[in-house]
């Protein structure tokens, strides 16, 4: 069993834990409820390379992470140095994360939210809707092609984004046929746990033009963020490379000012690549 599996056999064990205590009748119904979702296509659209800055604090290939009692507090940080996005780990098991992780962010920051998670079923879209996410992690990986489409149309419906994860050429086309408008390219491959950030420049040039494209994983400096811009990420996901820092506010703003200068630099230079992503 690859370590993808093994997380998806936890994770439909508590969802079922979760579903017993609040039917999906009622999650609709509180989802229907919420707060509007603020638009993430916006951000990531953005001139320039987005930085979207990750709550973790362990994860199956590296251990403990960092010991993040209060999200709010780092997230903020994440906020204070520029992030246009904030991702929530909420998977416990191997992640340590919570739905209570991603309320004590919603209830504390302004930008838009991603709910990082194994999702496997429409009831954990609802779920994220409820807590107040704002786009939600598709991981073709871990999904039927079937599924993949319903779940990215659930969530649009919903008026959230859905970030499609993928990690080969074959994956990648199963995304765009599913009409994922944003992708993400992750370096690790999530059967072995190995990162390798050549993997971004292989397979985003199968992407359409229009299709935002975000590089995930492996990012630890400006200089990885201006490899991935050069190879034509839109956003970069990072974690461990934020969570470990000491200064977090500041590692995120590093980023984003690399970000913000690919789009001054392309700008200046009249070059074809058009970063204003209009
Ligand atoms: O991080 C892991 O070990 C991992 C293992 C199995 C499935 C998913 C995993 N991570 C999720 C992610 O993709 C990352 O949290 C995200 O891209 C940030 O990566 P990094 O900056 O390298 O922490």
């Amino acid at each position: 069993m690859s370590v993808l599996e093994s997380i998806i056999d936890g994770v439909r064990v508590d969802l079922a834990a979760r579903e017993a205590q609040l039917p999906l009748a009622a999650v609709k119904e509180k989802a229907a409820r919420a707060a509007l979702p603020r638009d993430a296509m916006s951000v990531l659209r953005a001139p320039g390379v987005a930085v979207i800055a990750e709550v973790k604090r362990r994860s199956p290939s590296r251990g403990t992470l960092a010991d993040i009692g209060d999200p709010t507090e780092l997230a903020r940080a994440y906020e204070a140095g520029g992030a246009g996005v904030i991702s929530v780990l909420t998977e416990r098991r191997r992640f340590g994360g919570s739905l209570a992780d991603l309320d004590a962010v919603r209830a504390t920051v302004a930008a838009p939210l991603l709910r990082k998670d194994f999702v496997v079923s429409p009831y954990q879209v609802y779920e994220a809707r409820l807590h107040g996410a704002d786009l939600v992690l598709l991981i073709v990986a871990a999904l039927a092609q079937e599924t993949l489409v319903s779940l990215v149309e659930l969530v649009e419906s919903l008026g959230m984004t859905a970030l499609v994860e993928v990690h080969t050429a074959a994956e990648a086309d199963r995304a765009v046929q599913a009409g994922a408008k944003v992708i993400g390219v992750n370096a690790r491959d999530l059967h072995t746990l190995d990162v390798d950030r050549g993997v971004f420049a292989e397979v985003a040039p199968r992407l359409p033009a229009e299709t935002v494209k975000v590089a995930e994983s492996g990012v630890q400096t400006a200089t990885d963020l201006l490899t991935y811009a050069a190879a034509g990420a839109d956003a970069v996901l990072v974690g461990e490379g934020l969570v470990t820092n000491a200064r977090p506010q500041a590692a995120v703003a590093e980023l984003v000012a690399a970000g913000r200068d690919v789009s001054t630099t392309a700008a200046a230079a009249h070059t074809p690549q058009d970063r204003s992503k209009a």
